[in-house]
């Protein structure tokens, strides 16, 4: 037997930053929690002892911080790659670096005295926002967004039946059930970025998230549906339509507002089917994705049996159970997607 260094990486996780921007009395936050993960000529640092060639984890914890302080951060997306790429460029022994993001919402918190300061914050009910960004020394980058704990409810328009029975089988089928699930969705966009502004996605007229998170105060602009650059149908020539602003926050927001709509639109025969549906509105309809790939858990609500108590329950008591919970997760794709190589690692 032959034994031999397999892959590897190091970095450093759970590089929790807060970074505050200061608009005058008006203030804005940005908190996110980062991992940082490199690899590349690092044989000798795991056999023989040599660091020549590792970067210290404390370093690129720094990076981080003083990154957040050169360049701001706006989109996680964008500050992802710009670490990523410093990291491949600015080492040669680094070969590959993988940079991961959480960001975690907050809400303004008015101040009492209706004056103008704005420097108070709930944190968000909202769902986690997630990105992991790959850049190799190639010159390829990839990047998938996300988001986890993003829970919703149907309290009608769900059945299931229809499905196996045998020996084993206990479960009644339905006819009409809570179907109730946190969603954790991963997308993939495609490695030239987004489609032209000629192609915007159609405005879905429902489910606009409700979040209220601010931006960070620094260029991006604030939503999807804000401008277009959708020319005039008619009339005389006029100036020049500025291209349709669309990056990474508002590509999220698209995202997000689709998996909604699916969700709630959908009048579902199993959680399988209303995955599919929320993958399908996705690729169809938000610019520059490619493969979406879905997690969610089935959060069981199971009507009370109150007849011991003289009364009926016609839908309206449940108890929710917490576990065990039945797991649905898929993988919705364009099937001319291009090959992902390392971005779902
Ligand atoms: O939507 C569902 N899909 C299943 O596969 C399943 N299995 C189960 O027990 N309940 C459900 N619900």
């Amino acid at each position: 037997m032959a034994v031999v260094l397999g892959p590897n990486r190091y970095g450093k996780a759970e590089i929790r930053l807060v970074r505050v921007v200061r608009d005058g009395v008006v203030h804005h936050i940005k908190d996110l929690n980062v991992r940082t993960s490199l690899s590349g000529a690092m044989d000798d640092a795991h056999l023989t002892g040599d660091n020549s060639a590792v970067l210290p984890t404390d370093t690129q914890k720094n990076v981080v911080y003083a990154f957040a302080r050169k360049h701001g951060v706006d989109q996680i997306e964008d500050f992802a790659l710009l670490l990523a790429r410093h990291h491949v460029d600015a080492h040669p022994s680094i070969h590959h670096a993988r940079v991961e993001i959480e960001e975690y919402f907050w809400d303004r918190v008015p101040p009492p005295d209706g004056g103008d300061e704005r420097h108070s914050f709930v944190r968000s009910g909202r769902e986690v926002r997630t990105c992991v960004v790959h850049h190799d020394r190639d010159g390829a980058s990839t990047v998938v967004s996300g988001l986890r704990d993003l829970v919703v409810l149907n309290s009608t328009g769900s059945e299931f039946h229809g499905f196996i029975q045998d020996e084993y089988t206990t479960l009644p089928p339905t006819r009409d059930r809570v179907l109730a699930t946190e969603v954790s969705a991963r997308w993939r966009h495609l490695p030239d970025g987004f489609r032209p502004a000629a192609e915007p996605p159609e405005p879905s007229g429902t489910s606009e998230p409700s979040g209220t998170s601010e931006p960070s105060g620094t260029s991006e602009p604030s939503g999807p549906h804000e401008s277009s650059g959708a020319p005039e149908p008619s009339g005389p020539p006029g100036p020049p339509v500025p291209p349709r602003p669309y990056g990474f926050g508002e590509s999220y927001e698209e995202v997000r507002s689709r998996l909604l709509e699916a969700f709630a639109g959908t009048y579902s025969l199993s959680l399988q089917q209303t995955l599919y549906a929320m993958g399908d509105l996705v690729l169809r309809t938000c610019p520059g994705i490619c493969e979406v790939r879905l997690a969610m858990p089935n959060r069981h609500h199971f009507a009370v049996d109150l007849t011991p108590f003289g009364l009926d329950n016609p839908g309206e008591v449940f108890h929710a159970a917490d576990r065990p919970y039945g797991l649905i997760e898929g993988t919705v794709l364009d099937d001319a997607a291009p090959d992902a190589r390392f971005a779902w690692e």
